[in-house]
């Protein structure tokens, strides 16, 4: 069974998680690991589908809010044209199931999440969830990762693969 990972990352953080997550898919699944810009339309012959962003604004991403991550210095920008918002846009589901994914602030007022927005939009697209939307954290807005998060991210991915096949 074949799953696709699609990532979009400023600072790198989500990149990490991304990685992590195929890592544990990798136990039972054939993983691809996309970034956002590099992922293709189609989503023939995939078997689970896992789309993960930054959290921008209370939502994914906008070209506004990732200027504003790039003048913040995201020298290492990994998402340079549109963002996991835009890919949805034009994806076409068919019913392949879906998990999302974010990476958002560590702080426990900070209301919206990427994660949530892209599976309410992915819905509306035709594809089918499979897991709730689940967000890692940052501890400062261009990281590093919260304490555990990579480990935690690597068995929530392990853990879709094994329900799926
Ligand atoms: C313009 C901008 C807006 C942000 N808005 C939010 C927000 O609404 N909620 C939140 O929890 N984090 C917010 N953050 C923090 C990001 O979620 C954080 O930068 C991201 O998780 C880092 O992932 P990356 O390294 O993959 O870019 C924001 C960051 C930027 C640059």
């Amino acid at each position: 069974m074949r799953a696709l990972v699609i990532f979009e990352s400023m600072f790198g953080n989500t990149e990490k998680i991304a990685e992590a997550i195929a890592d544990g898919l990798s136990e039972t699944m054939t993983v691809d690991t996309v970034e956002v810009g590099s992922a293709d339309d189609s989503v023939d012959g995939v078997d689970l589908l896992v789309v993960g962003g930054p959290t921008h604004a209370f939502g994914m991403s906008r070209e506004s809010t990732r200027k504003s991550a790039a003048d913040r210095g995201a020298g290492t920008v990994a998402s340079k044209a549109g963002g996991i918002r835009d890919w949805i846009a034009t994806a076409h589901g068919d019913g392949t199931l879906f998990a999302t994914f974010d990476t958002k602030a560590d702080h426990p007022h900070l209301p919206g999440s990427a994660a949530h927005a892209a599976r309410r939009q992915l819905r509306r697209r035709g594809f089918r969830p499979f897991a709730a939307a689940t967000s890692f954290y940052v501890t400062d807005l261009e990281g590093p990762l919260a304490a555990g998060e990579v480990e935690r991210a690597r068995r929530w991915g392990q853990q879709l693969g094994l329900a799926r096949t």
